[in-house]
């Protein structure tokens, strides 16, 4: 992941500016903006200028860019700069490329397919359990930027393997430097809240094709998506107190709302582990498939799905969804906020090196 928590010198920042000029693809204003809020914030530190009018478009949206960083220190910045620009690079280059119709486009270990108006972004870590590493977070959010703007119906996430997602690679806290974890924390907190961010504000349906278990921000995020197919080989489970964690992609807000407050205490506080029967009477699965005709099935459907007129549904999911975007916005912010107070607790690192030491599983 080329050293995701390690400092950033001032030569890497000037190096990633300079690879910045050198990008053979427009990256979007989406990008252009973070790349400039985390600019201003490496270089300035946090935003110190008037809010602008709100007429003032173009200004105002850089604005609240830089402004979203809160107090992130410089040196996080810095480092958050040099990791979006080596992830943009990545994918400049063709290692990360976005799929074009009916080809192919991989990075390690995201791959991003797209034929028959889906675009499906596999998870491809298998020997992990698709645990996700720094990587993929950048790899996913590109990807998932990319397959809003195709011509693509309907998108797809799924797994390959045995599971569909370990959740967050408990190595990414690892090599946190010595005398800096909260830095560390507030870097993977901004990277969570625009992770997240990617789901809330993904603009045609997506749909989560679990292939099996699924942990941790994997099963979290799934209230963000449109429809869940699961076979019924799949176990839900967010262990998050067990780790020293707290709950993020949403879920303290959607799945009360979903499933009743007392079951979603089980889940999100308790850790109860829920089967593909449990978590679709629970709402958050819309149907369970026998394993052995799992994929037959589920992709059959999603073709048929995929005929449908673009645009409309396109249209009918951003209807559905509208209403809560602010307010889920301000939920995932919340929760990242919590998230980065818990990475630096002594619960939290217990927990993690106990998994590390493989003195524990959950
Ligand atoms: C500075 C910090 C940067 C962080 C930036 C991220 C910001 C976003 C964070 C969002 C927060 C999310 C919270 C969560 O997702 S919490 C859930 C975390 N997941 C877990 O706790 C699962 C841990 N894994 C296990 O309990 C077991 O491995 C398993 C999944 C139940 C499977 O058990 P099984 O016996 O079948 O198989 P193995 O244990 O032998 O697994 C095979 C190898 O895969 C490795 N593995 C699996 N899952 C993870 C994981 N989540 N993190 C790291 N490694 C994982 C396992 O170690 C084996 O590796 P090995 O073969 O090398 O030993």
């Amino acid at each position: 992941v080329g050293g995701p928590a390690m400092r950033a010198s001032q030569e890497d920042f000037a190096n990633a500016m300079s690879q910045v000029k050198l990008l053979k693809k427009d990256p979007g204003n989406e990008v252009k903006l973070k790349l400039y809020a985390l600019y201003k914030q490496a270089t300035e530190g946090p935003c110190n200028v008037p809010k602008p009018g709100v007429l003032d478009f173009v200004v105002k949206a850089k604005w609240d860019a830089w402004n979203a960083l809160g107090g992130l220190s410089k040196e996080a910045a810095r480092r958050s700069y040099v990791d979006l620009v080596s992830s943009l690079s990545a994918s400049s280059s063709g290692r990360a490329t976005p799929a074009a119709d009916g080809k192919r486009a991989d990075s390690d270990h995201v791959l991003v397919t797209s034929e028959d108006g889906i675009t499906a972004i596999t998870l491809n870590r298998p020997t992990k359990k698709n645990a996700l590493n720094t990587q993929m977070y950048h790899d996913i959010m590109l990807a998932l930027k990319a397959a809003g703007k195709d011509s693509s119906t309907i998108t797809v996430l799924t797994g390959s393997g045995d599971y569909y997602c370990s959740g967050n690679d408990l190595s990414n806290f690892k090599d946190v430097p010595s005398g800096r974890p909260e830095e560390s924390a507030q870097r993977s907190a901004v990277l969570l809240r625009d992770f997240v961010d990617c789901f809330i504000d993904f603009p045609k349906p997506l749909i989560a094709v679990v292939n099996g278990p699924a942990i941790g921000i994997s099963v979290t995020l799934l209230g963000l998506f449109d429809a869940v197919y699961a076979t019924d080989r799949a176990t839900f489970h967010t262990p998050f107190s067990h780790l020293g964690q707290s709950p993020e992609g949403c879920s303290s807000y959607v799945f009360p709302k979903m499933m009743g407050p007392s079951k979603a205490a089980e889940m999100l506080i308790f850790g109860k582990k829920l089967t593909a029967q449990e978590a679709f009477a629970q709402g958050l699965v819309t149907e369970v498939f026998p394993d052995s005709t799992f994929q037959k099935e589920v992709w059959a459907r999603l073709k048929a799905y995929a005929k449908l007129p673009p645009n409309s549904v396109r249209i009918s999911k951003q209807l559905l969804r509208s209403q809560e975007k602010e307010r889920l916005h301000a939920v995932n912010a919340e929760e990242s906020r919590a998230l980065q107070e818990r990475w630096v607790s002594a619960e939290c690192h217990d927990a993690i090196a106990a998994f590390l030491s493989r003195k524990a599983k959950l």
